[in-house]
């Protein structure tokens, strides 16, 4: 998703967003924090019973605790014995439920922004998918969302448990010494700012590296799908060069980002000892002089740790944090990507659709490349066939593109049965109209599986008629597995003729009132496609079609033939017209029946 992850905005702001996107969740959020908060506290207080227990061992009937009413030191011990217990098993339970919370919700958040990222790509214009490689979203759908999966596992806790020492121990250390505190925690605002700094560095860093995984599973799944061009053109050696460069650029981004991480943590801790050393020596001092409780010296001595050996994890939960953050980042922006083609939900084009298609002034151009078509007018009678021919690249699948509404034209409008598409829902469009593409897309399952796609309830007579229609059925029942042949990713197992068509038998299947085929017989013999034009012609009289063709004998009983040059049609009428205008689909045809 280049472009995207150079987003300044800050890994807080990420944050944010994602709060706000979690909001579903804030009860377990809090519920969450709130363990991890007693964790920490239960987590700290130990420390604090031992300097409790110096005392009692030290000051015996003059002890804080026999002030609350333990005269003897053995009734004390024994009370700090109890405390401990309790303490330690609140400690040990808190800490299963923060476990449970944070790794729940993890799960949750993670299988739900993925699904909610999916969901969300399928209904992004056509021009999204043209502009980002498909590897780079699956990177997104899985990798983004397992980093932040990790953070919530372990580092949204701990981050937690950082801020709670903090202040937990800056107000123990503040009651019994304030001098004391302040030496403690001097070192602090170094280190927070040493972690700002860190992140304000790394947070780029990550950024690039979350960029390259996505260029090499981009680059890996490109190969693997293009596999036999890479072989018929034995690349193999420049392909796997290019792989080792793309896997280069990504150790190299991680490199980047390791250098930095690692001169953090030595840094920080320099000033944790600083911290220590002057609690250590200033506070033993005070215990000398008398100043200073010693069980009190005992608790901040044992505190300064608590205090500040965490903070030399932050480096890692902040590593973490900007990794997660980087993630967090590119799936809200896919989530957040503007879908142009609107959809008007709850609009169904008027029951039952009968087909007449009209193209308004139709003009469209791709932003990418510029090309497109110009002032389209076209009307198609309900049950009437439009053969659309013309030179490659003329824009006739355009057409068809504009009219499943995969685009909107700049200008002028397509009506069905005299209603404006744009006005009506996606799914009565595209559910009105059947189409068989020139690249046919079979899905990994079963040949009954990719039949039965556009009408899922279908019986086997159905199938079977929509199959003969499509001259498909001679060669399934052939097959050993008849209906349950896989036909392999992509449809891998099928001829090209094959594919063809059952993508042919698909729509056929799917019964619709518009259909359309995009060069639907190119790829089978002469003689299949004899007998599928006359299964056509005969399904072809009760719904309207609009057929592109390359080869003229395929069209010329087509109710109208409009010829597309340049993007715009430049001949209509019926294959006789046309041959008497004497124009370029005269001269096509002369070429095609060699009589040019
Ligand atoms: N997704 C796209 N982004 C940018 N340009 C595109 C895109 N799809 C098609 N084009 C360009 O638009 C023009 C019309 O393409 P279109 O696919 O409509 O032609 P066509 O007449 O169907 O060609 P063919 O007979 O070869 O299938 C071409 O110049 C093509 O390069």
């Amino acid at each position: 998703m280049s472009g995207k992850t150079s987003n300044p905005t800050s890994s807080f702001a990420a944050l944010a967003r994602l709060i706000r996107y979690a909001r579903g969740y804030r009860r377990q959020i809090i519920a969450a924090t709130t363990c991890s908060i007693i964790n920490k506290l239960f987590d700290i207080a130990p420390e604090i019973l031992i300097g409790v227990a110096i005392d009692v061992v030290v000051n015996q009937e003059t002890s804080f605790v026999a002030s609350l009413g333990f005269e003897t030191a053995k009734e004390q011990i024994t009370i700090l014995a109890v405390m401990t217990f309790f303490i330690w098993a609140g400690e040990s339970l808190f800490e299963y439920l923060f476990q449970i919370l944070w790794r729940n919700l993890a799960q949750r958040l993670q299988a739900d922004l993925r699904q909610d990222a999916y969901e969300h790509a399928q209904r992004l214009d056509m021009s999204f998918f043209e502009s980002r490689s498909s590897g780079q979203l699956v990177a997104t759908m899985n990798d983004d969302v397992n980093q932040l999966e990790r953070f919530l596992d372990g580092g949204a806790n701990a981050m937690i448990q950082v801020a709670v020492s903090i202040v937990a121990v800056g107000a123990v250390f503040f009651i019994l010494s304030p001098l004391v505190a302040v030496l403690a925690f001097t070192p602090i605002p170094l280190i927070v700012w040493g972690a700002f700094y860190f992140q304000r560095k790394a947070g780029p860093l990550y950024a690039d590296v979350r960029e390259k995984v996505g260029e090499l599973s981009s680059r890996l799944s490109n190969n693997l799908g293009g596999i036999a061009t890479i072989k018929s053109f034995t690349a193999e050696a420049r392909e796997a060069e290019r792989l080792k460069a793309s896997s280069e650029a990504y150790v190299q981004a991680n490199q980047k980002a390791i250098r930095i991480s690692s001169a953090f943590i030595p840094v920080i801790r320099m000033a944790v000892l600083a911290g220590f050393l002057a609690t250590f020596t200033v506070g033993g001092m005070m215990a000398l002089e008398g100043t200073l409780n010693v069980g009190a010296y005992g608790v901040l001595v044992f505190l300064t740790q608590r205090l500040l050996w965490p903070l030399t994890g932050m480096a890692e939960v902040i590593d973490l944090f900007e990794r997660a953050m980087a993630s967090t980042r590119r799936i809200l922006d896919l989530l957040a990507e503007p879908v142009y083609v609107h959809d008007q939900e709850g609009t169904a084009l008027l029951q039952p659709v009968k087909g007449e298609v009209r193209f308004e002034q139709v003009s469209f151009h791709y932003p990418s490349s510029g090309a497109g078509i110009r002032d389209i007018d076209l009307h198609i009678p309900a049950g009437n066939t439009l053969a659309l021919v013309g030179t490659t690249g003329s824009g006739k699948s355009t057409l068809i593109k504009l009219m499943l509404r995969f685009y909107d034209p700049s200008n002028g409008r397509i009506l069905i049965d005299g209603q404006p598409i744009r006005s009506a829902s996606l799914d009565s469009l595209r559910g009105a109209i059947g189409l068989v593409s020139q690249d046919v897309y079979l899905f990994e399952g079963s040949i009954r599986e990719n039949l039965t796609y556009g009408r899922p309830d279908a019986t086997d007579e159905q199938i079977i008629e929509a199959a003969k229609t499509a001259e498909a059925w001679s060669f399934i029942q052939a097959l050993p597995d008849g209906l349950n042949t896989a036909v392999g990713e992509r449809g891998v197992r099928m001829s090209g003729g094959q594919r063809q068509r059952l993508s042919l038998a698909r729509a056929l299947l799917k019964d619709p009132p518009v259909l359309v085929l995009d060069e639907a017989t190119s790829a089978v013999d002469n003689e299949t496609e004899a007998a599928i034009q006359r299964s056509l012609k005969r399904i072809g009289h009760d719904r309207t079609v609009i057929m592109i063709a390359h080869r003229l004998s395929t069209i010329v009983d087509a109710d109208t033939i409009a010829v597309v040059d340049q993007g715009q049609v430049i001949e209509s009428g019926s294959h006789e017209q046309l041959l008497a205008q004497k124009g370029a689909y005269f001269a096509q045809w002369q070429v095609q029946t060699g009589q040019a």
